[in-house]
């Protein structure tokens, strides 16, 4: 068996910074010391070898508002690898009415050109007797978060008492729901009133959406969650409305995640004030970028731990696809990219700041997502026995994020011009040397489904704290008689 040794770095894990040399052997890490010797060497010398990112949120070749996402899962995993992103968890949409288990073989049959790692949330877009029973064999096969979407009325958006019985449904069975979390009535509402005013254009979107409407919807989710016993992992959270309610639960004890995209963390409101109609609409995505104040409310929630991992919601549109919506917002397919850019841009703006410790950006890039999706240690881990998902982090490295030398399908890029300090000197996939500096060198095809086992660790402790302290009949004597 021939063996891979990282030579010189500094192992930078979630809680450990240490120098050590990494042995890695059919994919996995067998070793970890000092002056290991092996068949071929990679020096990491000024380099922090670190768990590849996962990124927790993707739409790849996404049906969606009349369209598909223009990343597949080819370019888009080529993408995720050459910024150091090792494992995607992209989304499975059944469409109304249809059988998840249909859907679910739809999905995989995109991935045969997968580079890196994947696994699967499963969207729960309408409710019935039919998708309480397939929830089990979508667990079964390893699929064990499903996310509802509190928006997008009329088309994926499902209600609270779908919501309240789906979560219902992951509490038996020990998944853990996920929310795009907007009151979509009023999104609705707010976007009929918008377009007979005559405000059709790219900033209208947000003026549709204001972070009140991701706060309500926050704080419902959290609240049917608790209702439901089970705990509960909120996406693209963009402001501090929604912050505070993932904030004020966790002070209780609720079992709740919140999850910031790094657009959110870094591009503000002002890019849809720019006169270009392409520029602004090619950043229409839900929710919308918000003000300096909301993006200030993220990276404290990022360093108090009220918010745990920075993902990006990858869901690529071209210029072309964009001009759908040309007089009339709410038909600018809504979605932006960064897969490639995510893990650069947090080191640039969160570790050469100061904001984030190199330990908090493996936690918030890998690691705790890695355990909240019961992925833990398998994967966003250097530990001996752990994937050789790995990342050789040259924080000397730099450049000017560009839409010409980027992976992407699409035609720009919502970074375009930002310089990064801190890229990728080597990444791997399971062992498999995948990225060189700005060389590619991963296998369409490589990218194994990750399955995953139900009832982490928080969904058992929730299940037994909500068994112990549910309500209980009392029991009495001498009840009087009926009638009497
Ligand atoms: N976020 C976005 O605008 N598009 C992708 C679908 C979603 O996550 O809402
Ligand atoms: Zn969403
Ligand atoms: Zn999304």
């Amino acid at each position: 068996m021939t063996s891979t040794i990282i030579k010189n770095g500094t192992v930078v894990t979630a809680d450990l910074t240490y120098a050590a040399d990494v042995r890695i052997e059919n994919g996995i890490i067998t070793q970890i010391g000092q002056n290991l010797a092996g068949d071929e060497v990679l020096d990491a010398t000024g380099c922090y070898v670190m768990p590849g990112g996962i990124d927790p949120h993707t739409h790849l070749e996404m049906p969606f508002m009349g369209t598909y996402s223009s990343d597949d899962f080819e370019s888009g995993t080529r993408a995720a690898l050459s910024g150091g992103t090792t494992t995607v968890i992209d989304f499975c949409l059944p469409s109304p009415n249809q059988s998840l288990l249909e859907a679910l073989t739809m999905w995989d049959n995109k991935t045969g050109k997968a580079a890196c790692d994947y696994s699967f949330h499963m969207a729960i877009t309408w409710w019935g007797e039919q998708v309480f029973n397939e929830m089990a064999e979508v667990v079964d096969r390893g699929i064990t978060s499903f996310k509802h979407f509190m928006a997008y009325k009329g088309a994926l958006m499902v209600d609270d008492d779908e919501m309240f019985s789906s979560f219902s449904r992951c509490a038996d069975l020990g998944a853990l729901p996920l929310v795009h979390a907007e009151n979509g009535d009023v999104v609705a509402a707010m976007t009929q009133k918008l377009l007979a005013e005559g405000k059709t254009g790219p900033e209208a979107h947000a003026f549709s959406r204001p972070p009140e409407v991701e706060g309500e919807a926050t704080n419902r989710a959290i609240m049917i969650a608790d209702m439901a016993g089970v705990p509960l992992y909120v996406v693209h959270v963009s402001c501090e409305q929604a912050h505070e309610a993932i904030r004020r639960a966790r002070q209780k004890g609720m079992r709740v995640w919140g999850e910031p995209l790094i657009q959110h963390l870094v591009l503000d409101e002002s890019e849809y004030a720019n006169p270009d109609w392409d520029y602004a609409a090619r950043r229409v995505m839900s929710p919308p970028f918000r003000d300096k104040a909301h993006q200030a409310s993220l990276w404290a929630g990022l360093q108090a731990g009220s918010l745990s991992c920075v993902a990006t919601d990858h869901c690529a549109f071209t210029t072309a696809q964009k001009r759908n919506g040309i007089g009339n917002f709410a038909k600018i397919p809504n979605g932006t990219g960064g897969l490639e850019d995510r893990l650069s841009v947090l080191w640039t703006h969160g570790v050469n700041t100061g904001r984030l410790t190199m330990n908090e950006f493996v936690a918030a890039t890998s690691t705790n997502i890695a355990k909240i999706l019961n992925m833990y240690p398998k994967k966003g881990a250097v530990l001996v026995g752990a994937d050789a998902d790995l990342v050789v982090w040259d924080p000397a490295r730099s450049k000017t994020i560009s839409a010409k030398t980027q992976q992407s399908a699409i035609d720009y890029n919502v970074f375009e011009g930002i310089a990064v300090k801190g890229l990728p000197r080597f990444v791997l996939t399971r062992g498999r040397l995948s990225v060189v500096e700005d060389e590619m060198r991963h296998a369409p095809g490589h990218g194994q489904f990750i399955a995953r086992e139900p009832k982490n660790p928080v969904n058992r402790a929730l299940s037994q704290w909500k068994a112990i302290t549910a309500p209980r009949a009392v029991e009495r004597t001498g009840i009087p008689a009926t009638g009497v």
